[in-house]
C-alpha cells in the first residue's frame, strides 16, 4: 500500500532522529521513547541499530510492546535515572518548542520520561507546527472521581471540556479534552492547570519543552533548536 504524504514525512523525521542520536549511542545507552504514530516510525527505524545501544524506557504500554517486538530491552525508569535523550511526537508545537501532547492519552508517562531526559527531540510532520497552541484540543488526565470538578474549573478558565468516553489511561485514569482554548502563555497555563486538584497531568509541555524539533516538510526535514 502506498504511503500518504503525511506518513512519508513521519518516516523522514524518524530517520532524521535516528541520525541525530546515533553519535550519542554506546552499548550502555538507554533511550527514552514516546508514543504515537510518529514515535512508532522512530522505533522501527531505530531497531536497525539495536545492537549499538542497551535498551529503552517506554512512555506507554503500546510503545513497550512495539520495542519488545523488535527485541529491544525495555527498562523501568526507576532503575535507569537520567536518560541522555527522549524522542517523541507532538500534536502541536510552536516556535518556542512548547507542545500540546496527549492525543493518544499517553501524556503522563511521556511527561515523566521527558523530565528525566537531558535532550528532548520532537519529531513531527509540518502540519503540527503552529504559531499559537490550542487548535488541537488540550488533553487533561484526571483522577476519575474529579472529572466533573476539573471540567467545571476548566469552564471558568474559558475552555469547553469534553469527556473522552471509553478511554482509560495506562495509569487507570480518564481524559478530558479542552476545546476552544487558545493558549497565549503556555508556561503560565501549564502551571495553572497543574494546580487544579484531581488533575494528574495535562498536555501542555512548556516547562519542559523540546530542545530540538525535526520537522518534516515536503522539501525536506528542517531542524530547529529551542532559543
Ligand atoms: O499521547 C500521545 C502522544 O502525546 C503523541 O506524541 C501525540 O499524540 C502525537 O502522536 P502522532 O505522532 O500519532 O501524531
Amino acid at each position: 500500500m502506498a504511503l500518504s504524504s503525511q506518513d512519508q514525512l513521519k518516516h523522514a523525521v524518524a530517520r532524521a532522529a535516528v541520525d541525530e542520536i546515533l553519535p550519542m549511542l554506546d552499548r550502555q545507552t538507554v533511550v527514552g521513547i514516546g508514543t504515537g504514530s510518529t514515535a512508532n516510525c522512530f522505533i522501527d527505524a531505530l531497531a536497525e541499530y539495536r545492537h549499538d545501544f542497551d535498551g529503552a524506557v517506554a512512555s506507554s504500554q503500546a510503545t513497550a510492546d512495539r520495542l519488545k517486538k523488535h527485541n529491544i530491552p525495555v527498562y523501568d525508569l526507576n532503575g535507569v535515572g537520567t536518560l541522555p535523550v527522549y524522542v517523541d511526537g507532538a500534536d502541536e508545537i510552536n516556535h518556542q518548542l512548547h507542545m500540546i501532547k496527549g492525543g493518544g492519552a499517553a501524556l503522563t508517562r511521556e511527561k515523566i520520561v521527558a523530565a528525566c531526559a537531558q535532550t528532548f527531540i520532537c519529531i513531527a510532520d509540518g502540519s503540527k507546527h503552529v504559531d499559537r497552541l490550542g487548535g488541537f484540543p488540550l488533553p487533561i488526565e484526571v483522577i476519575p472521581m474529579a472529572r466533573s470538578y476539573v471540567a467545571r474549573e476548566i469552564v471558568k478558565l474559558g475552555g469547553d471540556p469534553v469527556y473522552r468516553e471509553g478511554v482509560v489511561t495506562d495509569n487507570g485514569n480518564q481524559i478530558i479534552d479542552i476545546f476552544n482554548f487558545m493558549i497565549d502563555d503556555p508556561l503560565d497555563m501549564e502551571v495553572r492547570i497543574n494546580s487544579l486538584v484531581g488533575v494528574v497531568t495535562h498536555g501542555i509541555f512548556a516547562v519542559r519543552g523540546a530542545d530540538i524539533l525535526l520537522l518534516g516538510r515536503e522539501d525536506g526535514v528542517a531542524r530547529y533548536t529551542a532559543s
